[in-house]
Formats: structure tokens, sequence, C-alpha cells
């Protein structure tokens, strides 16, 4: 049986994983059953005892004593039990979290091609939605759950034992009407299993929802662009589809619930009338009757736990299946000591080769990058250029290690990028991304990250142009940014934030700079120093720079001209300029503009 298996491999995992820092949660088993066992024995022996006193003339001091004592007892072992089961519930807790904060460390070690696979983050989601986000996920009930099943049919055994003892008949009738309860939640597990599958997928899209809307950054298109009525519907169309499927598990839980209880109205008037006869009959005395009273009563009460404890339990155990498709992965990714056979250390960066590199995103069947291959050696520009979307970004990803190549390797020093450490390959890069990553730090954090430098962070203030920036800001260099975590943090303006980015990637003086449109957000002063220092900046590197604007690509030793993921031609900028009539288009395109735009302002 599917769900069997599946049942005992997530207790298996489980187990294993809380037995490092929580060894002493398997003992609840144990501890739980005997107590219960004692718990049973003891109630179902009061009626019986109080029964037999009555019968029996007992006297009443003796008889109040003794009454006394074993409520005493019975007090004191309830009392421990509710302390044992708190104790161990704050165990499982903290094991829960522990999962969510691994989650996190995974999703920080994975590799950045990870990060944006779909398939991988949305089961990320789903992991854990239904394993540890919240209570009454997967890990928070399965072995609370699986302790008391436990305990629970050890009470049934024993009163099955206990009561066929008496006749034979009376457990035979509670074991048909288990068996039928438990192929109607069979039924119940697999339908809810479905459901629960719709239901993730449509709380993955409303973190989505969620996230945009309340992202700052989106805040101001939200407004202005009225995108809150959309949001709104978007929002509310998934809380209504949510509701739908949550009612309709809801509803199924009912029903099958019903049944249940049905089933065991109906166990009772099979067995109790019986009985009433046989003692009508004198067949049964009334101490035995009570007996059999009370433990059937407990046994009615232990099989209608125990079937629901036992959906809860496959219910669990499904939602775990479905988080470790996650969990493992993460395992893998937090055991994975980026450790490479071979010992090769880089000391400079003197050439880098693509040999027919060809990249396609996990989920896409088409290649965006194909078949590249070229070498760059130290102290070269290359200026990367192509229409948008011909790959010019994906191709520094991939030369900075975030993508693998597909096919093809990547070599530096004619060392494949697979025999170094993936730490010691990324220690050579140092780049400027499209996306400014301001950090919610101070502007000399965001600066220097966790880098040492051969240079001052004065040095690369004044080479980014962010010196005379940071000189109007009241705090200087310690000014914070973002207002996440400081009330009096500032909001940089997108040309100092993009300074601020090239200031780190200076800082970091890797041997390869990598300047992805550097210079989009600057203004015409800040762009033209740039330019003028761009040598400077790049001398003895190995320097990528990517941009549109095809005139600050003179300032390059190289171009590389890029069309649909392809390296189609290189060479200076006069060259390209015969050869290559793309790039002569798009140059002249440009330039036209700006000499019409020249033309107009002298007219003026
Ligand atoms: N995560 C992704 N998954 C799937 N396709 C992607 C992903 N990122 C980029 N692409 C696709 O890869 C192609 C190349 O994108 P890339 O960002 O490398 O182009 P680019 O030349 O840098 O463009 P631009 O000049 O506009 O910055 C595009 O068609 C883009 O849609």
């Amino acid at each position: 049986m599917m769900f069997k298996n599946e049942l005992f491999q997530s207790l298996g995992w489980y187990l294993k994983k809380t037995n490092k820092d929580y060894p002493t949660i398997k003992y609840w088993i144990p501890l739980d059953i005997l107590v219960s066992l004692i718990l049973l024995g003891v109630n179902s022996a009061i009626p019986v005892f109080v029964v037999w006193a009555l019968q029996s003339q007992f006297n009443f001091n003796g008889y109040a004593s003794a009454m006394f004592g074993i409520c005493l007892g019975l007090g004191l072992l309830s009392w421990f039990k509710g302390i044992y089961q708190t104790f161990l519930e704050w165990q499982n807790r903290s094991f829960r979290v522990q999962i969510l904060v691994r989650d996190g460390l995974g999703f920080l070690k994975s590799n950045y091609e990870d990060s944006i696979n779909p398939t991988i983050q949305s089961q990320r989601a789903a992991s854990g939605e239904r394993g540890y986000m919240s209570d009454n996920t997967g890990i928070d009930s399965l072995w609370p759950v699986t302790v008391k099943m436990m305990s629970g049919l050890v009470s049934i055994i024993a009163i099955a034992i206990t009561t066929f003892l008496i006749s034979w008949w009376v457990p035979l009738t509670v074991v048909v009407v288990t068996t039928i309860s438990l192929v109607i939640l069979m039924y119940l597990y697999r339908y809810q299993k479905k459901l629960k599958e719709q239901r993730s997928a449509l709380m993955h899209e409303r973190n989505y929802y969620s996230k945009q809307a309340f992202d700052l950054e989106a805040g101001k298109d939200i407004r202005l662009y009225h995108l809150r009525g959309s949001y709104h519907q978007k929002i509310d169309e998934n809380h209504r589809r949510w509701a739908i499927l949550t009612e309709k598990m809801r509803r199924l839980f009912f029903k099958s619930m019903a049944w249940v209880s049905f089933l065991n109205i109906l166990q009772l008037a099979i067995v109790y009338l019986p009985l009433v006869f046989l003692v009508t009959q004198g067949q049964l005395t009334l101490t035995v009757f009570t007996l059999l009273f009370t433990l059937l009563g407990n046994l009615n009460t232990l099989t209608k736990d125990s079937s629901r404890n036992f959906s809860l339990l496959i219910d669990a155990s499904a939602d775990i299946v479905e988080a470790r498709k996650y969990l493992d992965y993460v395992d893998d990714v937090l055991d994975q000591d980026d450790q490479v056979d071979s010992d090769e250390v880089i000391e400079e960066v003197q050439t880098i080769t693509f040999e027919q590199v060809s990249y396609h995103y996990p989920n896409s069947e088409q290649e965006t990058i194909k078949d590249v291959s070229f070498t760059v050696k130290k102290g070269e520009a290359i200026a990367l250029v192509g229409m948008n979307g011909a790959g010019k970004t994906t191709l520094v990803s991939l030369l900075m290690g975030l993508l693998k190549p597909t096919s093809g390797r990547i070599l530096v020093n004619d060392i494949a990028q697979n025999q170094l450490s993936m730490k010691q390959y990324q220690s050579f890069f140092s780049p400027v991304f499209q996306e400014n990553a301001v950090m919610a730090a101070t502007i000399q954090t965001n600066i220097t990250l966790n880098n040492t430098s051969d240079l001052t962070i004065d040095d690369v203030c004044e080479q980014s142009e962010l010196k005379s920036d940071v000189e109007r800001l009241p705090k200087h260099l310690q000014t914070h940014l973002t207002q996440y975590l400081e009330d009096d943090g500032i909001n940089l303006s997108g040309g100092q934030a993009q300074k601020v980015m090239l200031a780190r990637a200076l800082y970091k003086n890797g041997d390869v700079l990598i300047l992805d449109e550097p210079t989009a957000a600057l203004d015409a002063i800040a762009e033209s120093h740039l330019y003028q220092s761009y040598h400077q900046l790049v001398q003895h590197k190995i320097s990528f720079f990517i941009s549109h604007r095809l005139a600050s690509t003179k300032f390059t030793d190289r171009i590389m001209f890029v069309k649909q993921g392809r390296l189609v031609d290189e060479g200076t900028h006069e060259k390209l300029m015969q050869t290559n009539a793309d790039y002569r288009h798009l140059y002249n395109v440009q330039s036209q503009y700006y000499q019409e735009e020249e033309g107009n302002h002298g007219s003026i």
C-alpha cells in the first residue's frame, strides 16, 4: 500500500533528523504507552471497584480512603502526562523551526541557477506550506499524532485481549467496524491529497501577489498606474479558489467523520444490547458487565480517536513526502563543501577562454547562448554589444559561474572552471549588475561588504564619482541606506546607487571587471568622467563592458557583437563598421540621433 511505505519513510526520516539534537523524542512512544495503559487500567477499574464495593457492603471509610488514593494517583499521573507532552511538543516545534531555518540556509547556499529555476522554487513553496511553515503542517503533527496513535493502538489491543477472554464476538465486532472506518478514511486521504496539491499551487501564486503588493520598490507603480484594483482582484480571486478548495476538503472530512461516527454507534448497539440481555438472564454478573461496559466505552473512544489520528497521520506523512522533495535537495546543497579534487590555485587571471559554450535556461528548451568561443587576455578591455535579449547578460553570468554551460567549457589560464572551487573562481570577478542591489546597511558596508582590498574606500569613491555625493550626506560613509532597518536611513537616487555598485566592484578589485550597463543611470558628467578614467580602472585587468551606447564601446580594445545568442563578429569599432552591417546599422541609428540632437541644440 502506497501510504504505508510513505508513512514508514516519513517516520524514518523524522527520527533520523531529530536524533542528533532531540534524541529523547523517540522515548515519547514507550512513555506514553506506559502512562496510557496505567490510566486506562485505573480508569476502567474504578467503576468496577465501585460496583463491587456497593454489592459487598464495603466499609465506607475504607472505601473513601481507597477512592481518594486512586484519584490522587490519577491526578498526579495526568499532571505528569501534561508535563512530558508539553516538553516533547516543544521539542517537536523547535525541530520544525530548525527545518525552516535550514530551508533558508539551503536557499542561500544553492547555486544561482537553482534560485531562478521555477520548478525548484515552486517545490520550495509547496514544501514550506505543507511541511513546516506553520502549525498543523506535516512536521508539526507527524510525531505527536504517531505517539497518540501508538498508545491508542496498544490500549485497543489490551482491551481487545481482555474482552476476548470474556466474550469473543465483542472484539471481533470492533475489528470489523474499525476496518470499515479505515477504508473510508483511505478514500478521504486519496481525495484530500489531490485537493492539497491544487491548494499548494494557489498558495504559490498568492505568495507572489502578496510579495509584489507589499514590495516597496513596486509601490510607486502600483499607485500611479492604478494597479491596486487589479491586485485586489487577483488576490480575491485566488482567495476565492482557495476557499472553495478548503471548503471541499472540510466537507469531505465532515462527511467521512459522520460515517465513522455512525459506524461507531452501530457498533455500540451490536455489542451492548446482547450484553444487557445476558445480564438479565443471569449469565453475566454485574461486576463483569461493568468491566465490559467501561472497557467498551473506552474502546469506542479509542477507535474513534485512532481512526481520526490515522487520517491525520497519513495526511502528515503525505505532507512530509512533498516537503522532502525540496528538503532532500537542501540537504544535498548544505552537504556540498565546494571542494574539488584538484588543488589548482590561480594567483592571477591571465586568460579566459570559452570553448563552444552553449546554454539554455532551466525552464526553456531553446538555447539562449549558442556555440560561443573566444579567448580574452589580461589587460584586454572587451565591449559586449547586441540588441535587447541577444544574450549579453547571460554570457557574463556564464563567465562568472552563476550559470553553468549546458555544453562546452570555460577555462581560466587553461584550467577548466570545474577544476576550481566555486569560491576561488568567483573571487576573480568584480561585477556591476544592471539591478542595483543596495543592502540595508551603511554606504561603507555597501561598498566593502565582506571583502578586504588593496584599495582604500576613498580611492574607490573617487574613481566611481561617488565622493561628492557622499560628502553632501550628514553622516557621509556612515549614512544608512534604506529605511528597512534604520528610520534615519536614506534612499539613493538611481545614479547614486549605480555609483555605489561601481565602488563595490572596484573595492573588491577582482582580476576581471564586469560592467553590465554601468552608466545607464549616470548623468552626462559622471558618465563622461567614467569613460575618461576607464583605461585606468581596467588597467592590468580583463574587463567586459556591456552598453547600448555604442559610442562608449570605442574605449575598449575589442568589441564582441552578439546576435541571438551567437558571437557573430568581433574586432575594433573601425573593423566592425566596415565588415558588419548589423553593427553599422545600430551605430548609425544611434549616432544619427545624437547628431540630430546636437543640430537642434545648435540651431536654438
Ligand atoms: N531566467 C530566465 N529564464 C528563461 N529565459 C531567460 C531568463 N533570463 C533571461 N532569459 C532570456 O534569455 C535571453 C537573453 O537574455 P539576456 O538578459 O542575456 O539578454 P541581454 O542581451 O543582456 O539583453 P538586454 O540588452 O536587454 O539587457 C532573453 O530572451 C531572455 O528572455
